[in-house]
């Protein structure tokens, strides 16, 4: 069956559809990283998106449920150059069938370099993906608010029986945030962005994680006073959403890129240190450089290919935050020890705050 791609500035691009038929709409946006598609397409991150990938052919190892970074795949699209349907590992779910089960459209046989060239142009942009090759009745906006879907009962989840007790403040957390957090001997409460401070404080956390998430940091707004309270008062660390949430809770401003940060090389470099190394990113949102004076936090990390921020750190409170992935699912995993370095500084307050 034919399907088609047009881009809200009328450019449209065909292909094969995959999947019911329908029309979805959702921001195009690409992603440049050679493997990785099933942590990119199941991150909620990219919740209502349409993911165009550069890679000329996805799908040729399937779909692993240890990958994936939640229930199931949260971009509204797929557009591939090659959509591969040969057989794949034992124990994998071909990649046409996992996007059936989340009710998610490939298109395939598209011109992908051409629909990312046209992005890199004009931007990030409102797009359709439709069985039908008709353009939408009506146009929808961009999504950029996410409602608050699993955070409605204000139920607390658990993991792990560690020693260091740490709130993941869920704003639609990856989950190998989680197992990183498991890996070092955490206990985790998960929490809704939306919790009261008395139940924050009841827990008796040792450290916070402000997690990733979708959309616009600004949609949080209303909590910024609350948030930077708890960053007060807790270590905390902040991952992309979450750098973006902590570094406006004190007082710095965002703003949005044209076309983003999604792949699985982007260089960063630690100011303090000189030291580059590859990062994991998925982000069209960035803290703006020049809001920072305005804030009592410092640059710790800058994109080496654009200059834009990458990573914060309060100078005297244990707060850090990164733009990029450290938890690098997909991606390099030279960040990892990120996780270590915060974990020990919430060992650290911990300690201080037994003999206190
Ligand atoms: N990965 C993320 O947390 C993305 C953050 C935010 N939604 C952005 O696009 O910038």
């Amino acid at each position: 069956m034919a399907g088609m791609l047009l881009l809200s500035n009328g450019q449209a691009f065909t292909g094969q559809w995959h999947g019911i038929s329908a029309e979805i709409q959702g921001e195009i946006v690409f992603y440049t990283g050679m493997t990785g598609y099933e942590e990119v397409l199941t991150d909620p991150s990219y919740k209502g998106q349409i993911i165009v990938f550069s890679y000329p052919l996805i799908g040729q190892y399937g779909f692993q449920i240890k990958h994936i970074q939640s229930e199931k795949i949260q971009a509204a699209g797929i557009v591939v150059s090659e959509l591969y349907e040969g057989p794949v590992e034992k124990g994998a779910i071909p990649l046409a069938e996992f996007a059936r089960g989340s009710n998610v459209p490939i298109l395939s046989g598209v011109d992908t370099r051409s629909v990312i060239q046209t992005v890199r142009e004009f931007g990030t942009m409102q797009s359709s993906m439709s069985s039908k090759e008709t353009a939408p009745d009506h146009w929808q906006p961009l999504q950029t608010h996410f409602p608050a879907i699993n955070w409605t009962n204000q139920e607390i989840m658990q993991a792990g029986a560690g020693s260091l007790h740490i709130g993941l403040i869920d704003f639609h957390y990856k989950s190998s945030i989680l197992t990183e957090l498991l890996k070092h001997n955490c206990k985790v409460s998960i929490l809704p962005p939306t919790i009261s401070t008395e139940a924050l404080d009841n827990l008796q956390l040792d450290g916070l994680l402000f997690s990733n998430g979708p959309g616009d940091p600004a949609a949080f707004k209303h909590s910024f006073s609350v948030y930077r309270d708890w960053a007060e008062r807790y270590p905390s660390f902040g991952i992309c959403l979450g750098h973006q949430v902590l570094a406006s809770a004190f007082g710095a401003k965002t703003a949005k890129l044209s076309y983003g940060h999604r792949g699985a090389n982007h260089p960063v470099m630690n100011v303090k240190t000189g030291h580059v190394s590859m990062s994991s990113q998925n982000h069209s949102y960035v803290v703006e450089e020049k809001s920072i004076e305005q804030t009592p936090l410092a640059v710790l990390y800058t994109n080496v290919n654009d200059g834009s921020i990458e990573g914060l750190y309060h100078p005297s409170l244990s707060v850090t935050t990164v733009q990029f992935h450290p938890e690098a699912a997909p991606g390099p995993a030279e960040h990892l020890e990120l996780f270590s370095k915060f974990l020990s500084t919430v060992q650290q307050k911990k300690k201080v705050k037994i003999h206190a």
